[in-house]
């Protein structure tokens, strides 16, 4: 009898003992330190919100840093907050990522990339219907091909030399609205989903290159941005967003940073993030054996959990439409 229980528990062992060395094997890409320190760190939509923080955060590390937005007066007051609070200077350019020839001009001034930030981006929800179909494509055209131009861009710089240079990284600011479509985001959504598929597809082509991704999936962020979005959000994607709660500018930096600085490849911020890159890991990158270990045992429940998530949000859409 003991001799049946032994066995039975140690089979019970066996199996996540065996799936975790499978793990260890297999996981690719293998994982990276991405150094940031006398690094050049180009950072779009710098000069507010979570693209700010990153960039103080970046000088503090002690990296050069380039700043791309359209407005140059808030360019130049950024540019001015990082001196005074880390004593570097930060190069700025004025541009729109819409404009490929513009972010072309100011990448080629700018200098050779070690780590390109796709942080720039716009938010305007409404409902698919009432929203007008400009506002619909200015979403994608910043967000998703914005990107787009700014990797085409950077990208020939960045292989220069990379093998002297050591590990390079192209981040890119999705949003947990970038892992799950709500209510009020479907262009938002699109954008953010169309960059995981760049995302994952760039990741194969620059390997070879020591090019690492990292997408980063914030919840509501206290920005600029967001509090403009606010004022028209509607009550249905707040309700749905507060899953999530919120977090603050500086809190996304520091986790964008150290994402960036590991070569992860989907970078959670919070604990329901967490829970959501686990849910919605599928074929995606992973480097880390201990993660991917998670992903596997848990895969099951995971679907669960997002299945209540979905029925509580579902709920809420039905009580609103009663309310109504
Ligand atoms: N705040 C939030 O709740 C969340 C934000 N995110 C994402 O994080 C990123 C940053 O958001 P956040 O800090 O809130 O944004 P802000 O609105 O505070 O800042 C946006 C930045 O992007 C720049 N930018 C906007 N449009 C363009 C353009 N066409 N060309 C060049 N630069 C542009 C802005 O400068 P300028 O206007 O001068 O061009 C500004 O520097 C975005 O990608 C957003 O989708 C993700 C999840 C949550
Ligand atoms: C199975 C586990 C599930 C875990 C919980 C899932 C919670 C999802 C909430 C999503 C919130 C999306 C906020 C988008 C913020 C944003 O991007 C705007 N502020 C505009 O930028």
């Amino acid at each position: 009898m003991a001799e049946v229980y032994f066995s039975f528990f140690s089979l019970l062992l066996l199996i996540p003992l065996s799936i975790l060395l499978v793990l260890y094997l297999i996981v690719r890409p293998k994982t990276v330190r991405v150094p940031i320190k006398n690094r050049h760190v180009f950072i779009t939509g710098g000069s507010s919100g979570i693209g700010l923080a990153l960039a103080h955060l970046c000088a503090q590390s002690g990296a050069d840093v380039s700043l791309l937005a359209r407005n140059p007066a808030r360019l130049e007051e950024a540019q001015k907050s990082i001196k005074l609070a880390t004593g570097r200077d930060v190069s700025v350019f004025s541009a729109d990522v819409r404009d490929y020839d513009a972010v072309k001009c100011a990448v080629e001034e700018a200098g050779p990339i070690d780590v390109l930030v796709c942080n720039h981006g716009v938010y305007v929800p409404q409902e698919l219907e009432e929203q007008e179909l400009e506002e619909i494509k200015f979403m994608i055209d910043v967000n998703l091909t914005g990107t787009f131009h700014l990797i085409k861009a950077a990208l020939p710089g960045m292989k220069k030399n990379r093998a002297e240079k050591g590990p390079g990284s192209i981040a890119i600011m999705s949003s947990q609205a970038g892992q799950v479509g709500i209510y009020g985001y479907t262009a938002y959504s699109a954008s953010k989903f169309g960059l995981k598929g760049l995302a994952e597809a760039l990741q194969h082509e620059v390997i070879a290159d020591n090019i690492h991704l990292s997408l980063i999936f914030p919840p509501d962020t206290e920005t600029p941005g967001f509090a403009e979005e606010n004022k028209r959000r509607p009550e249905l994607t707040s309700i749905i967003a507060a899953s999530s709660g919120a977090m603050k500018a500086d809190e996304v930096a520091l986790k964008s940073l150290k994402g960036i600085q590991s070569g992860t490849f989907m970078v959670p911020c919070n604990l329901e993030g967490f829970l959501l890159a686990v849910a919605t890991a599928g074929l995606s990158p992973q480097r880390s054996y201990l993660y991917a270990f998670v992903e596997v045992m848990t895969a099951g429940i995971m679907r669960l959990a997002g299945l209540v998530f979905q029925w509580n949000w579902f709920s809420s859409i039905e009580k609103w439409h009663s309310k109504k």
